[in-house]
This record gives structure tokens, sequence and C-alpha cells, in this order.
């Protein structure tokens, strides 16, 4: 591949991402992903364009740094370092500084690993392959594309914590987060469904992170998730909206300290609390366990009412977009989240809600879509953008 290679990298909190694309390309050249991780046996898993043959190979440990070592490994054994021409990564949170897509130094790295704290389990391992290419190919020009940038131009209410303004103005906002998702998605309306995409659609980006975004025309009015990516809805690991009473009484009553609350709040809530039993959705699915069901209703219960939520922040509502892991595959919890709408005018075609169609609702209804997350094609377009690749 010459020296037209762009990589771009996505690290989720259960998933990292990439793709390498030839310079002008649309399709990417390769893509691949390092999934479970966490859990116990991760596998890299990488996709040729044309080839429904994917290699695999197992990694030792299931943690981010190992799986970024073994992506980077596969790109210099099958890409080359050498010839990569440019790098575009997702950055989950850019704070108020960035809402574009931004060029990395030094510098904007450094301010970038301040907000560190504020995305824990994404930011860190966002950053992480920055400095190892800084390091591998310094004159490498490399970009930041933020999950948050999506929803800086939300009206001001909408940005807002009822707070002292004094830490209002010091930054303490509602950001909101899966915005190269979004941006993703509505384009995707725009091409495909152009008169719903100038109304007002609520996209469920649901994967091991959740969150909703009210939009309309293809612009976010207002998003479940906030200062950080653990407010909304439950997720795999995160407890989503959570009284904030708690956090004060685990900590002053139960003499829990601020590392461990960050830990149950972060890891060990979500879908594995609940059920006790996993993060992940599917073996939520199998399992007969009644805790199992509990954690998945609870999902469907909590999506469902801020669906309600954003439809009020809206003035109504058009159309409903599903995303991501659980968003694109799981037809059960399509199912219970839809039916606790019926009321707003949404009902599945059973079939098509089983067979992961495109277009799920019944004839006469509000739509009701599928469209697969496509983060890294969003990452190649600003990057590409930004540095004025052909
Ligand atoms: N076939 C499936 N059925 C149900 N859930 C699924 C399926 N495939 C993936 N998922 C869910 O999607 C999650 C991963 O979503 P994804 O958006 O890829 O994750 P990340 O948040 O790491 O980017 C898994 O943890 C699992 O819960
Ligand atoms: C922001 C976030 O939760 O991202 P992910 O779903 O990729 O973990
Ligand atoms: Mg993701």
């Amino acid at each position: 591949m010459s020296d037209n290679a762009l990589l771009i990298m996505n690290a989720g909190s259960s998933s990292i991402k990439f793709a390498v694309f030839h310079s002008r390309e649309e399709e990417a050249e390769w893509r691949g992903q390092v999934e479970g991780l966490g859990g116990s046996s991760p596998v890299l898993t990488v996709k040729a364009r044309g080839s429904d043959k994917p290699t695999s190979h197992s990694l030792a440990d299931a943690d981010h740094e190992a799986a970024i070592k073994a992506l980077l490994g596969w790109l210099e054994d099958n890409v080359g370092h050498s010839a990569l021409k440019a790098a575009g990564h997702r950055v989950v949170h850019g704070g108020q500084q960035y809402a574009e897509p931004v060029r990395i130094d030094e510098k904007v790295l450094d301010t970038l690993e301040t907000f560190s704290d504020l995305a824990p389990l994404h930011q860190p391992h966002n950053l992480s392959p920055i400095r190892q290419l800084m390091r591998l190919r310094p004159e490498l020009p490399q970009v930041a594309c933020f999950d948050t940038a999506f929803h800086r131009d939300q009206p001001w209410i909408a940005q807002q914590f009822a707070l002292p303004r004094e830490w209002t103005e010091k930054g303490v906002l509602r950001y909101g987060f899966h915005g190269l998702s979004y941006d993703g998605i509505s384009r995707q309306l725009r091409q495909a469904y152009p008169s719903l995409a100038a109304g007002r659609v609520v996209v469920a980006h649901l994967g091991n992170g959740a969150s909703l975004c009210g939009m309309r025309d293809g612009k976010s009015q207002a998003t479940s998730m906030g200062f950080t990516a653990l407010d909304g809805l439950p997720m795999g690991q995160r407890c989503g909206a959570l009284d904030p009473g708690v956090v004060l009484w685990l900590i002053q009553q139960q003499g829990l300290s601020a590392e461990e609350v960050q830990e149950m709040l972060y890891k060990h809530s979500g879908l594995l609390g609940v059920s006790g039993i996993s993060h992940d959705m599917r073996d939520l699915i199998q399992s007969a366990s009644p805790a199992a069901k509990e954690a998945m209703a609870l999902f469907a219960y909590r999506t469902a009412r801020e669906i309600g939520s954003l439809v009020t922040a809206l003035g109504g509502i058009d159309g409903l977009v599903f995303t991501a892991g659980i968003g694109e595959h799981c037809p059960e919890i399509r199912r219970a989240i839809v039916e606790q709408l019926s009321w707003l005018g949404f009902e599945l075609d059973k079939e098509a809600n089983q067979g992961n169609a495109e277009y799920l609702s019944r004839p006469e209804t509000l739509p009701i879509l599928v469209l697969p997350t496509d983060e890294e094609s969003v990452i190649a377009r600003n990057t590409r953008k930004l540095l004025a690749l052909g």
C-alpha cells in the first residue's frame, strides 16, 4: 500500500476497532477489532476489503494496552508503519476547548491528558496509540476527532446542570458522547431518508456504552450522557443516571473511598452489577437467571423513559433509530423498548425486528430503523478534511 495509508483508531470501553484506508478511497482496505476486552479470551480479527474471511489472532492479555500492542504489531507486519501517511483517532472527551477535529502536537496531547479523569475507561486508551505513533513516526500527522464535538452546538439550556453558576463557568456541563457515531447516523439519514432527517429523530446508540441523542434536522438538541460517560442509560458496567446523594452516602456513611466508588460506578454496575453474570447482552440473553432478565428489563425501561424525555426536548418525534452492538443485533431489547413507546405511535414489524432488518416498523406507524454505526468512516472523513488529503 505505498505510503498512502490512513490509519483510524477507535478505542471503546469493551473493544478497539481500527481501519486502514487508502488515502483517496471511501471504503477501508482493512477493518479489524479486538473485542471482549476485560473478558477471558480477546481475539484480534481483521478483514480485508472484499473478503468475507477474517483472520483471527488470539491475545494473551485482555486489557486495552495489550490490544493496542497487538494491533500496532499487525499493522507493522501487514501494512508497515512507514506506509502511513496520517492517523485519525477517536478521542472521547474534548472538553470545552475542542468542538472540531484538531491536529495533534505535544501541547494538544497534554491538554487531552487532563481530561482522562473525566473518561477513565476511554481517554487513556485513545491517547496511548497517539503517543506510541509519535515515538515511532514523529513527523506523522495525527488528528483527534471528539465524541463530544457533535453536541457542542446544542441549545445552551440542554448543556447546563442546575449547579451554582461558577461551576458551570468552569466547564461543569453536559458534554454528551458517542458524537462520531451520531454524526455518521445523521449523514446516513440525510442520504437515505432525507425527509425523516429533516425532522425530529431519537437515535439510540446501544453498545457496551449506551446513550441517546435527540436530533432536529440532523443536529444534536439533547443527549442522555453528561459531564462524563457515566450518565443517562444503564450500560454494560456503568450505572447510568444516579441520584448524586447515593455517591455522598457511600463515601460519608459507608466509608468507601472516592476511588472505590469510581470503580463501582464505572466497572461493576449496569448490566453486570444487576445481573451478577455479565456485562455482555449476549450472555444475558442466553441465561435463564431471573437476575439476568431483571437487568435486561431495567435496561429497556430506563431507555424507554429517557426516550420520552428527549421527545419532550424535541417537541415531538418523527422517527427512532437503533445503532451499535445491542441496537443493531438484539431484537429482544428493541422489542422491550418499543413496547413501552406504543403510546407515541411506534409499533414493530415482528419479522423485520427478528431479522435485524433496516426498516422495522409496521405500515402506517412511525418509522423505526436500524442503521450500522461507522465511527471509523467519520474519523477518516474528518482527518482527510483537516489535513487536506486528496
Ligand atoms: N448479537 C448480539 N446480541 C445482543 N447483544 C449484542 C450482540 N452483539 C453485540 N452485542 C452487544 O454489544 C456490545 C458491544 O457493542 P459495541 O458498540 O461494539 O461496543 P463498544 O461500546 O465497546 O464500542 C456487547 O457488549 C454486547 O452487549
Ligand atoms: C463514550 C462511550 O461510552 O463509548 P463506548 O460505547 O465505545 O464505550
Ligand atoms: Mg463504541
